[in-house]
């Protein structure tokens, strides 16, 4: 079978099927070899692996996929897709696609029922309109994954791998962090795409951490208190928590962020994992005190 990532075949297998894009399913598909082999290489796949592709379009980067790992599964949304994928995949025996809303998927099942215990990894050009709920669903449900290599907005991958301090980081940042260690892999120009996304791109690869980055005593707390922190940027920690749904009045707070050596003037967007992850805790204890 023809590669095909380029301009010439992606648009001739189009058009003979009559193919119509949907803006409202994220369709970009990619056209561009040296950024299909940019995922590939850094997805570091072997024929040990298995890998879940979300989204795999007329199959571009499944073809690759199949020659490099042991078995892919590749979940496509798009029923108009399927007989192409057909055609397109119809010598790669390790692929298997499932017709399906990646967000539907009972993932741990998934891996369960097709990996045979093979370590797992993603790789996708996502769709931009659902890029945060599909990593989320990932890392959330702790599905044993060891790695996700998207494409994504470059804004998106920027929140992901932001500092404390700077303009990007929030609450995404944290939570990313909180479970993966981010690794910018390469920027993407628009025009490595039929169509033309509105937006640049960034390849990013999420390494899943064995066990979250801090330990805390109540993980929905630690976001409770992340959302509550970032959701007034502009006011100081004291503020912004003692104005949230933590239950907690001001001089409690006041007293907490004092026992967390933590300034009460300080703004959410300066602290790091590891003082969000105490501060929870404190709050956790003088909870549990009450
Ligand atoms: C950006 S395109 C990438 C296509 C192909 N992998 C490529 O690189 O050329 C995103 C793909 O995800 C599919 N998609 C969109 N939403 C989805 C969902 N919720 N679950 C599974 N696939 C989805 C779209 O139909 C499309 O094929």
């Amino acid at each position: 079978m023809e590669k095909l990532v380029s301009p010439k075949v992606t648009k001739e297998i189009v058009e003979r099927y009559g193919f119509k894009f949907s803006k409202s399913l994220g369709q970009n598909f990619l056209i561009d070899e040296n950024i299909l082999y940019k995922i590939i290489d850094g997805a570091e796949i072997s024929k040990e692996d298995g890998v879940i592709e979300i989204g795999p379009g007329i199959g571009t980067l499944t073809q690759v996929l199949a020659e490099r790992a042991g078995k892919v599964v590749a979940v496509e949304i798009d029923k108009n897709l399927l007989p192409i994928l057909e055609e397109t995949l119809r010598e790669a025996d390790n692929v298997e696609v499932i017709h399906q809303d990646v967000l539907k998927l009972d993932l741990h099942g998934l891996i369960r029922d097709k990996f045979e215990g093979k370590p797992v990894k993603v790789i996708a050009n996502l769709p931009y309109y659902v890029t945060t709920p599909i990593i989320m669903k990932f890392l959330e449900e702790r599905i044993p994954v060891s790695s996700m290599v998207v494409m994504i907005q470059k804004e998106v991958a920027d929140r992901m791998q932001a500092k404390p301090g700077t303009k990007d980081y929030g609450a995404l940042s944290v939570a990313v962090q909180y479970y993966c260690e981010p690794r910018m892999i390469t920027k993407v120009p628009k025009s490595v795409f039929i169509p033309q996304p509105k937006v640049e791109s960034t390849v990013i690869q999420l390494k899943v951490l064995e066990n979250p980055k801090v330990k805390v005593k109540d993980e929905r707390l630690l976001f409770d208190i992340v959302r509550a922190a970032f959701g007034k940027r502009r006011k100081t920690l004291l503020n912004a928590l003692s104005s949230s749904n933590l239950g907690l009045d001001k001089e409690k707070i006041k007293e907490i962020l004092s026992k967390s050596n933590i300034q009460e003037e300080r703004r959410g967007e300066t602290l790091t994992i590891e003082e969000f992850a105490y501060l929870a805790d404190c709050i956790f204890a003088y909870r549990g005190q009450k």
